[in-house]
């Protein structure tokens, strides 16, 4: 783990020092927008936008599950890095989980930032939207990634499922707002915290909002209501992570997404959505967690549980839903 710094890269975790032990997430610095008309320089194209993922990674594995929804596999590439976050931070290196960089042909993540801007700063994070012809990246961040997705490749594509449609657009970024503060990011808030207050802080933000959720989730079949959303594809990368990883590794030990029946159903319910189970890889989640994080788990013992049938029935059917258009 660690960061480049004026391009060069330095192995160091993360500072937690001036935060009282707080974990901070830093802000994602490319910020550019593949559109349908390519009024920002970046026109939507067949072939010319590639993704650089984790599957171990909630915020990556959001842009996989709307590449596959919108049916843009043909449209945009993907390569995956090697689940194992070591001293050069996401690399390439080739074993039985990575076939390599077959695009830029790097090893390490690290080696797409400085080729973008030679002198940055910063964390070097996945997901990356990259441009083949300009050669740079254009957005590293998922929330904006997610919305390209959405709608940017419409021409390319005979899905017009929108989940971010304009009448909900406000609720959908009231709750995105609660969920990504106390659940998305409130995870590693707990996990990376390295000060006993700080932690609890975390967790206790953590388990109110999923108790809020799991009451939401009693009246209503999706976060906003009978439409599924933007929203709720936001959540599920962390529900199905939670069990698995964030119940032991990140202590976030209260409950798992198995006692709250409700998010355990709509949980269920996202994992069947057709194309859904195809993008969760619970070996590359667990071996990332569990071995590239030393400090929290020094020996890099990868649990062999929790025993767990995501595929099993789930009763959200009671619950009214609106249809999505194809
Ligand atoms: N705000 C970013 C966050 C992405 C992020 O933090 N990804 C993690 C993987 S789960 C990462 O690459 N971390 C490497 C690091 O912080 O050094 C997004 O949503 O795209």
């Amino acid at each position: 783990m660690g960061l480049l710094i004026d391009g060069q890269w330095h192995d160091q975790w993360y500072d937690t020092e001036a935060t009282d032990g707080r974990f901070v997430r830093e802000d994602s610095q490319f910020r550019n927008w593949v559109t349908a008309d390519g009024s920002n320089g970046f026109p939507a194209a067949a072939n010319r936008y590639h993704l650089y993922v984790s599957l171990a990674c909630p915020w990556a594995h959001r842009t996989l599950i709307f590449r596959r929804l919108k049916k843009l596999e043909d449209i945009i590439g993907v390569s995956v890095v090697n689940p194992y976050m070591g001293e050069h931070g996401w690399t390439f290196i080739e074993d039985d989980t990575c076939v390599g960089d077959r695009v830029n042909h790097t090893t390490y993540l690290h080696e797409l930032y400085t080729l973008t801007r030679p002198d940055y700063t910063g964390r070097v994070t996945v997901p990356v939207l990259w441009d083949k012809q300009q050669q740079t990246i254009v957005s590293n961040e998922s929330a904006e990634i997610i919305r390209m997705l959405n709608r940017a490749f419409d021409a390319f594509t005979d899905v017009r499922s929108d989940f971010y449609p304009e009448a909900l657009q406000t609720d959908i970024d009231a709750i995105n707002e609660t969920v990504y503060h106390n659940v998305n990011n409130g995870v590693y808030r707990c996990g990376f915290a390295t000060r006993q207050q700080a932690y609890e802080e975390a967790f206790d933000q953590l388990f109110t909002t999923l108790d809020e959720l799991e009451a939401r989730l009693a009246q209503q079949r999706y976060l906003v209501g009978e439409r599924l959303t933007e929203a709720d594809w936001r959540l599920f990368t962390t529900l199905v992570r939670f069990d698995a990883v964030y119940v032991g590794h990140f202590k976030c030990n209260k409950y798992r997404i198995a006692d709250y029946p409700n998010l355990a159903n709509y949980l269920r319910e996202l994992y069947q959505f057709p194309g859904v189970e195809a993008t969760v890889n619970f070996r590359h989640i667990k071996r990332h967690y569990y071995t590239s994080h030393a400090s929290i788990n020094p020996t890099g013992i990868v649990p062999a549980g929790p025993a767990q049938n995501l595929s099993a029935p789930h009763d959200r059917e009671c619950l009214p839903a609106q249809p999505l258009p194809n």
